[in-house]
């Protein structure tokens, strides 16, 4: 098995760095001890296990399922996970996680709909506090369904962890390093990568660079897999090798007051218990969370003419029941060579029965032209900036407010930390611009090389209802069909009708 070695800070949260080691492959059954001859041999519950540890069993699929599909880990830790006071609803609760999608709690809405990046909150929050929901379908009480979250942080989870009985989460952060402490060990995730916490595992998320914002899908009763390659053959898209998983990592002393943070019908309840749940000394099984590059995939594409389906850049997909159709694909748009000959490029004009959310990590999405700031909002900006510092009463909220105000009356475009959503059969595709641009004089651009770019899609065949907050805010963009309306006609015929 490959190892990588990078460093990620301390989870208690001083500026030490620690080595973070790696196990690498996707699906494989792994194990790992941070103290040697930690595992039992030969059996999983051993009447007495090595180091006086108790043996516990995290099932992420039911005991009978299928064997291919069966995913499971016994962690060996030094004290139980049982050990906590009654779990108690949270206080202050959070009002905008939602986990089971109906007309108390959302809407349908068959609108183009696009957000401007929401920004990072100047005060205290941490990954918990900064997650919502934007939107989603069915229900993690019935296992079937998903919900969209981004989230907005500026601090490290303290004396905390985070345990998600819903379903798994897939983190795509846009800002700010993550470093996710977890059962299993630590895993550091840059913008760029991603990163799986299955249903169940508690994990501890560090921020060590600070503001943070990124985007979370989470599946219910499933879990994601790499896509069936088909004709492409063996090799190609996400390779197993480069998903890589933790190392055991442990903290042996107890805790003065440690909180769990259990999301359980998309409300959140608290336990508390005297020790860390990060106290795993060794564990082995196939049900483990794991983090993915971006950059390491392989993408493939046209090389003679006509545009793709974007299914051909799936990284992880998790499945429903029926052959082909995802419950939640995970697309992206890496840099790659354009090459098609007499072929319209950009993604084409299209309605799709499964709904597309998007959301831009770095760089410019292939189909909206970014708007460029207008010099007068540049400036004023600029002046506000100025301003604040000599009133320093409420200047940043005035300010914040202000450019806010400003910045809603322009369009933006398809930003970084931005996000759209187009529904079941809600027409969409390149804005004027990009059409008129890419149509221009009619004549091939030759090879191109797209460069500097992440977006990625969420796409699910369940229709997904919007949060009210997501609906209502501030960052919706109003105008966003406004980037289709310039299409003219360049319906030409001599045919008199
Ligand atoms: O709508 C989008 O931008 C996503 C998308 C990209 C693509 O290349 C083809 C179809 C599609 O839905
Ligand atoms: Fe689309």
């Amino acid at each position: 098995m490959e190892e990588e070695k990078i460093p990620c800070k301390n989870i208690n949260g001083s500026d030490s760095t620690a080595e973070v080691d790696y196990l690498s492959g996707f699906g494989n059954h792994f194990s790992s001890e941070a103290i040697p001859g930690a595992l039992p041999h030969g059996q999983n519950s051993p009447l007495m296990c090595p180091y006086g540890l108790y043996a516990e069993q995290i099932s992420g699929t039911s005991f009978t399922a299928p064997r291919k599909s069966n995913q499971r880990s016994w962690l060996y830790r030094i004290k139980p996970s049982v050990t906590h006071e009654p779990f108690k609803p949270r206080v202050p609760s959070h009002e905008k996680l939602v986990s089971e999608f109906n007309q108390t709690n959302s809407s349908a809405n068959p609108t183009q709909l696009r957000w401007k990046p929401v920004e990072i909150p100047d005060s205290p929050t941490d990954f918990i506090d900064g997650l919502f929901t934007i939107c989603g379908a069915g229900s993690s009480f019935l296992r079937h369904g998903y919900a969209i979250h981004m989230y907005t942080a500026n601090k490290s989870m303290e004396n905390s962890a985070f345990c998600n009985a819903d379903g798994d989460f897939l983190v795509v952060p846009q800002k700010g390093r993550l470093c996710v402490t977890t059962e299993c060990g630590k895993l550091q995730v840059s913008p760029g990568e991603v990163v799986v916490l299955p249903q169940g595992f508690r994990f501890s998320i560090d921020l060590p660079d600070g503001p943070s914002r990124g985007y979370v899908a989470e599946v219910f009763g499933t879990h994601f897999q790499l896509p069936d390659l088909g004709p492409i053959g063996a090799n190609g898209l996400a390779s197993s090798r480069d998903f890589l998983v933790p190392t055991a990592w442990f903290i042996k002393d107890p805790h003065p007051g440690y909180t769990i943070v259990q999301k359980f019908g998309g409300e959140l309840f608290t336990a508390r218990q005297d020790f860390s749940p990060f106290n795993v000394v060794a564990w082995h099984g196939n049900y483990v969370p794991y983090k993915y590059d971006l950059s390491k995939f392989c993408p493939f594409n046209t090389v003679l003419i006509d545009h793709g389906d974007p299914s051909i850049n799936t990284v992880l997909t998790a499945p429903t029941e029926k052959p082909g159709v995802a419950l939640l694909d995970f697309v992206i748009f890496p840099p790659r060579w354009l090459t098609a000959e007499n072929t319209f490029r950009p993604p084409y004009y299209h309605r799709n029965c499964m709904s597309e959310f998007m959301g831009l990590i770095y760089g410019k999405y292939e189909v909206k032209a970014p708007e460029v700031m207008p010099l007068w909002l540049d400036c004023v900006g600029k002046l506000a900036n100025i301003l604040s510092s000599f009133i320093p009463v409420h200047s940043q909220i005035l300010k914040n407010a202000w450019l806010t105000s400003l910045q809603a009356k322009t369009d933006g475009g398809f930003l970084p930390g931005g996000a759209s959503l187009h529904s079941c059969m809600t027409p969409h595709g390149p804005d004027t611009k990009t059409f008129e641009e890419t149509v221009g004089n009619g004549k091939d651009a030759g090879p191109f090389r797209i460069r500097d770019t992440m977006a990625f899609m969420f796409e699910s065949s369940l229709i997904p209802r919007v949060c009210p907050w997501a609906l209502e805010s501030p960052h919706m963009d109003h105008n966003y069909y406004q980037c289709w309306i310039g299409l003219r006609s360049h319906f030409s015929c001599e045919i008199d009708g």
